[in-house]
């Protein structure tokens, strides 16, 4: 199946080549690029060791091609989104463009939406939402934070009050992508940890939004992002209060029920770590209850540029195009 990425020369677009290079079916046809169009991969990404040009991110250089993953700035998603879907490509966009209705996305991202007839698209997240995925013409692949944050939620619906719930991120700086900013330099980056954004970082509507499907009702959440010094990898802890009615026992028998058959989750024992899952497109999650104060801490653990972009939209690409889910996707991490 030819396969388009644009954005190949970003740390997402270049995670797809890299998982996609093992993978059975889908071929990469063309790469696709904004200012470094022109340049050779080799330059771009010696570690790919794989060669071929930059074509320029248009509709036409995309031509023929069956399925594109959009790894580009929410902008240029929402300009190329429509006419690759009239060409008849299924596009699976790792950008915050098509998760939230328009509306909502121009109130918490302060841009206007260029195309809103396709929002909300269908939300790329297949532990929660597999049978929408299957099909699908176009995916909005999830945030990475809101991928961590929710797998540590599905579990708790109907056992937590819904409202009573605070999340607190932690994420490597290739989150923030190739660019870059003071707060990104080396020198800054590698010796500081804090936290930005709160409380009006644009993934917080995005986890509300799922929350309330999995619970049924509209909750405000209070999410804290932090920058810590590492490179890849993230954990997202998170808190909440058990209703009366729940059993201590009942909540490690919730996150076994949802997960125990899943191929990218697993239940771990005590607390997740970043580097178990660097490389795979695997989350950690675990669990805990304080008999003390009758609340559950949660944690869940993803490599932001895996289970958090590229690899997650290679695993609703499986679903979207029916082909086997785990197809190309790594279950190991690189360690140390
Ligand atoms: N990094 C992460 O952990 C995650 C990122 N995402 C999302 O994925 C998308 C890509 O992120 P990431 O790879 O980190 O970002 P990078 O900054 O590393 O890469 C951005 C890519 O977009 C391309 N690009 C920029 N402007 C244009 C343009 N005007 N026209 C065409 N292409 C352009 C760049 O090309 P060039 O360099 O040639 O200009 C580059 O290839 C973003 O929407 C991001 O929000 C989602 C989940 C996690
Ligand atoms: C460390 C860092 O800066 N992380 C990014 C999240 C990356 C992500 O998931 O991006 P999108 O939702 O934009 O696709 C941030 O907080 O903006």
């Amino acid at each position: 199946m030819d396969t388009g990425i644009v954005g190949g020369s970003g740390y997402g677009g270049g995670e797809l080549l890299r998982l996609l290079a093992g993978h059975p079916t889908l071929k990469v046809r063309t790469v696709a690029a904004g200012s470094r169009a022109g340049e050779d991969l080799s330059t771009v990404f010696p570690h790919l060791n794989t060669s071929g040009t930059l074509a320029p991110s248009t509709p036409e250089a995309l031509e023929g091609c069956d399925l594109v993953f959009l790894a580009t700035p929410h902008a240029v998603s929402m300009a190329l989104a429509a006419p690759l879907r009239d060409a008849g490509a299924t596009v699976v966009d790792l950008s915050g463009a098509f998760r939230l209705p328009a509306e909502v996305f121009e109130r918490w991202y302060g841009m206007d939406h260029t195309a809103p007839e396709l929002t909300p698209a269908v939300y790329g997240l297949p532990e929660l939402n597999r049978d929408a995925i299957a099909g699908a013409g176009l995916v909005a692949g999830p945030g990475c934070y809101p991928t961590a944050t929710l797998l540590g939620l599905k579990p708790l619906a109907g056992l937590v009050d819904p409202a009573s719930l605070t999340i607190v991120g932690m994420s490597g700086s290739s989150g923030a992508g190739r660019g870059l900013r003071d707060n990104l330099h080396v020198s800054h980056a590698t010796a500081n940890t804090a936290a930005y954004g709160a409380p009006t970082h644009r993934h917080t509507p995005e986890i509300e939004q799922q929350w309330s499907v999995l619970t049924g009702a509209d909750h405000p959440v209070s999410f804290t992002p932090h920058l810590v010094p590492q490179v890849r990898g993230m954990v997202v802890t998170l808190n909440a209060q058990l209703l009366d009615a729940t059993a201590p026992e009942a909540v490690p028998a919730a996150f076994h029920d949802a997960y125990d058959t899943e191929p990218f989750v697993t239940v771990v024992d005590g607390w997740p770590e970043s580097t178990h899952v660097v490389g795979a497109n695997t989350a950690h999650v675990g669990a805990a209850v304080d008999p003390r104060t009758g609340r559950v801490t949660v944690s869940c653990a993803i490599d932001n540029l895996t289970k958090g972009a590229a690899g997650q939209a290679v695993q609703a690409a499986n679903v979207a195009l029916g082909l086997p889910e785990t197809a190309g996707l790594p279950t190991m991490a690189v360690y140390p």
